[in-house]
């Protein structure tokens, strides 16, 4: 079976041929209807710490490019929130659309925005990152929407053409990606992509970053291809918001 991507034969909609789960009870994107979120004040702020020095290095792995975080302590991780215990950062990448008015996963009332950042932490309650990906508790993903600034100076100098393209990426610091004011909407969802588990407490930030046209450019420059291959731009590797079958979504904020 060819491998999945976002293409109309490999796409969203055909996932549940290799994967059940994408008709499962709790999926994600969701729409996020402010409106119909309940605060809840027992939620805590986010407790976000970040370490430059565990930045390893950045992948383009054919469906998205990530930067990865060595995870064998503490120094990079996430406590409070919504979660108990602490998480460890594990990567983070990024879901873009072909233009402007497209590309993020989660919506809000509707709203697309361009893209969205997603960093990824796994609880350190399991053994390892493998292991608590297939737990119900296991991963926490942080959420941050993007928009275009037209004079925005650049978020870093991503650019990693083809798929498989990995190099090292030192001291990244990503809590420069993180917006001013940490308020965020939670609830019980799943990993985005395929294996699809539903194995993620999402925080999806309120407030969006800023970015440059040209960064947007720059996302839109990297290949779904591999070197070599016949060029494929990627863009529009996000999935469409998914059914809410009752779930709650949370506010951190009034
Ligand atoms: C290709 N993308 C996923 C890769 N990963 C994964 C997770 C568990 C198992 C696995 O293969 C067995 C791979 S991952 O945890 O790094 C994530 S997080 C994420 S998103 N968009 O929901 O934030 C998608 C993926
Ligand atoms: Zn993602």
């Amino acid at each position: 079976s060819h491998a999945w991507g976002y293409a109309a034969n490999n796409g969203p909609d055909k996932w549940c041929d290799n994967f059940p789960i994408a008709n499962g009870p709790r999926q994600s994107p969701i729409d996020i209807l402010p409106g119909a979120a309940s605060y809840d004040s027992g939620l805590k702020p986010l407790n976000l710490k970040y370490d430059p020095a565990t930045c390893l290095d950045i992948l383009n792995n054919g469906h998205s490019f990530q930067v990865s975080f060595s995870d064998d302590n503490d120094s990079s991780s996430l406590k409070d929130g919504p979660i108990s215990g602490t998480y460890r950062l594990k990567q983070f990448h990024f879901h873009w659309g072909a233009s402007d008015d497209k590309g993020s996963e989660h919506t809000v009332a509707g709203t697309k925005y361009p893209a969205e950042l997603h960093l990824v932490h796994w609880n350190t309650k399991y053994a390892s990152f493998g292991e608590a990906a297939s737990q119900p508790d296991g991963l926490a993903v942080v959420g941050v929407f993007l928009k275009v600034n037209l004079n925005q100076q650049q978020v870093a100098h991503f650019s990693y053409h083809f798929q498989g393209k990995q190099t090292t990426f030192p001291n990244f610091d990503p809590a420069t990606l993180l917006p001013g004011c940490l308020d965020y909407w939670t609830y019980d969802g799943s990993l985005t992509t395929p294996p699809l588990l539903e194995s993620v407490t999402w925080i999806v930030c309120k407030e969006p970053i800023s970015v440059s046209s040209d960064q947007m450019g720059k996302f839109r420059s990297l290949l779904f291809s591999a070197e070599g291959e016949s060029e494929c731009c990627m863009m529009d590797n996000y999935r469409p918001p998914q059914p809410l079958k009752g779930r709650a979504v949370r506010a951190s904020f009034q």
